[in-house]
């Protein structure tokens, strides 16, 4: 199959492409994200992420074009990247004690065929003190993160357990998004 294309700026998901060996190439995408959500959570991470893949400059390329968008629910909330400091001191107030999901929709767009999925995995936080989150907002690390904390980092510290995949939590289901690469080749296989 050759090179993946990513359609991401984020650094998160090429060092997991990177660190389970799946050759890839990054791309830019000019698709505008939003966290109006008009469906489920689930929707909106999966059109997002068709949206990535399909707006990225790859026209007529035969290589899979991949497309992700991360976002932490919590109840009927959707949380995407803070606005500001004071918005990530919100969410990570909204967060701290309770269980929230972390959702990535996944698309891999192939010639004609598009193929979007998407992963969740629920984690369990610490009750997290007005000076626990001080300390962490003055990292900088929350800033470029969904719900605004990295478990990838000193968000860490934040994290009681998980139940599912921790690369989902990180941006990028590898697991999944390997195995549907797989399939993916070997349908393309059969049908040449
Ligand atoms: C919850 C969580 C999110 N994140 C990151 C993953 C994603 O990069 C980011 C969510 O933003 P996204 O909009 O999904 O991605 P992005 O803007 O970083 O990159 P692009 O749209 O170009 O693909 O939050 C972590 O790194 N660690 C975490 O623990």
């Amino acid at each position: 199959m050759g090179k993946v294309w990513l359609a991401s700026s984020s650094p998160r998901r090429r060092e997991l492409l990177e660190q389970v060996g799946i050759p890839f190439e990054v791309v830019t995408s000019t698709y505008e994200e939003t966290n109006q959500c008009y469906g489920s959570p689930v929707e909106l991470v999966e059109r997002q992420a068709e949206g990535k893949a399909m707006a990225a400059s790859v026209d007529g390329i035969l290589q899979p074009v991949i497309g992700a968008d991360t976002i932490v629910a919590y109840g009927n909330r959707v949380l995407g990247k803070p606005e500001d400091e004071e918005n990530a001191r919100r969410m990570l107030h909204l967060l701290s004690g309770k269980v929230h999901s972390v959702i990535t929709g996944v698309c891999i767009r192939y010639g004609q065929c598009i193929h979007t999925f998407h992963c969740e995995t629920k984690v369990h936080f610490y009750i997290l003190s007005d000076d626990d989150i001080d300390a962490y907002i003055t990292t900088g690390e929350p800033m470029d993160k969904a719900g605004a904390y990295g478990i990838q980092g000193k968000g860490a510290l934040f994290v009681e357990r998980i139940e599912g995949s921790y690369t989902n939590v990180v941006g990028l289901p590898v697991e999944m998004v390997a195995r549907k690469l797989r399939n993916i080749s070997e349908d393309k296989g059969m049908n040449e």
